[in-house]
């Protein structure tokens, strides 16, 4: 990828999805000095505020450990700071530019997902920028392909499954996964083999789910998707255990024991059904337990918040599975923020992949997993004129 130009200061990407609002800031560290001197007051506090806090009002945070050293965009080097804020706080924001001069200046904003459309009226009517929308999916496989270009060592990394066992018939059986000893194995990484990964479905759990065939960075289709999401995980928590927040509902899932919540074959057979190899720790049905009002009683905020996580990857597990094997693809990339400090979620999809395709197919994550449509944003404000 060629960048030649050289846009002014500040370089963003923005990424506006259905639940955050990603942000690339692009620091330079290279300026000359007479650079510095024209960079002026507005452009300097900005700077300032950004890569010198790690909280921003009450809801944006910067995810400083995913912070990107001295990268080389373009004829520019610098730091890369990924921050994130709740869209819901998207006016806030506005305001917040406002109150920091940053109407004072005229600056470009690459800018995708959903929000980049919904927002665009009010944020250019109250900042003086120029507004460019671009295509959620081109950014995200442009965004995954700039960050594969960097080879970065822990960017991209799998879980080592050593065995399809085949007394293990239920990927998502949480009494059978912790003694399977394949799901506490270290991280594997898989940098600087990542072009040699085309094809591969790529799978992005946001809000929804999108769900891509990428042949390459130009040659690329949505081949599936599906409304039952990390939106979904997070609403039904809120909603059946009163937590607020999405760490809130991670851990529960992680303390949780979803036979409690979820019928499972055993429920309805007594045993195995062996016929169709449905062992007895299948879960038949989600939720299929809490008609009754026993059931209903002694099911804790843990048990039913696992049992929404694991609806939710039974589901986006199969789907991504199902996509594999119709396409032809060894390997399955999963990203978005569903997946964001959920390491059981990501072992469970590596496990169910692994399981129901005889180890074929693998998967395999990003760290900087809800990032790559804010930089695939970024970058193509960098290589704009
Ligand atoms: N701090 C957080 N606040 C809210 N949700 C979070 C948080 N961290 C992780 N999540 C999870 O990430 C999901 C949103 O992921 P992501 O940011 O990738 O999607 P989005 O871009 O907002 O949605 P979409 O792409 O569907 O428009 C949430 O639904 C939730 O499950
Ligand atoms: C609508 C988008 C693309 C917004 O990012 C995403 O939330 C999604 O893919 N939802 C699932 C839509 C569906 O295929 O049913």
């Amino acid at each position: 990828m060629s960048i030649s130009e050289k846009p002014n200061f500040p370089w963003f990407g923005m990424d506006i999805g259905g639940t955050l609002v990603k942000l690339v800031y692009f620091e330079p560290i290279d300026l000359t000095e007479e650079e510095k001197l024209k960079q002026g007051d507005t452009l300097r506090t900005i700077q300032r505020y950004l890569v010198r806090n790690e909280a921003y009002g009450e809801t944006g945070v910067r995810d400083v450990d995913l912070e990107i050293k001295a990268v080389k965009l373009g004829d520019r080097l610098g730091n890369l700071h990924f921050i994130r804020f709740p869209t819901s706080s998207m006016y806030k924001f506005i305001d917040l530019c406002v109150k920091k001069n940053l109407h004072l200046l005229t600056f470009k904003i690459y800018a995708t997902g959903g929000g980049a459309f919904k927002f665009e009226a009010i944020i250019t009517k109250s900042l003086n920028v120029k507004w460019i929308k671009c295509d959620e999916l081109e950014m995200l496989v442009q965004g995954i392909e700039f960050m594969a270009s960097l080879n970065l060592d822990e960017e991209c990394f799998f879980f080592k499954i050593w065995t399809t066992d085949s007394n293990f018939s239920n990927p998502f059986s949480m009494s059978q996964i912790t003694n399977f000893p394949l799901l506490k194995a270290n991280f594997d990484l898989q940098s600087k083999k990542f072009s040699d990964t085309y094809p591969f479905i790529l799978v992005n759990i946001g809000s929804g789910v999108s769900i891509l065939l990428v042949n390459s960075e130009k040659d690329f289709r949505r081949v599936s998707g599906t409304s039952i999401g990390g939106g979904t995980f997070l609403g039904l928590c809120c909603l059946l255990t009163g937590c607020k927040t999405y760490e809130e509902a991670i851990d529960l899932a992680n303390k949780g024991d979803n036979t409690k919540v979820d019928k499972l074959v055993q429920d309805i057979y007594g045993g195995d059904y062996p016929k169709f190899s449905l062992t007895s720790d299948v879960v038949a049905s989600s939720f299929g337990l809490m008609h009754i009002k026993d059931k209903r009683e002694a099911a804790t905020k843990e048990d039913l918040a696992k049992a929404t996580l694991l609806a939710v990857l039974n589901n986006v597990g199969l789907l991504a599975k199902e996509s594999a094997v119709s396409h032809n693809c060894e390997k399955v990339v999963f990203v978005g923020n569903f997946l964001k400090a959920n390491t059981l979620s990501k072992k469970l999809l590596s496990h169910a992949l692994n399981y129901w395709s005889n180890g074929k197919i693998k998967a395999l994550f990003l760290r900087h997993e809800g990032y790559f449509g804010a930089i695939g944003s970024l970058i193509n404000f960098a290589l704009s004129r």
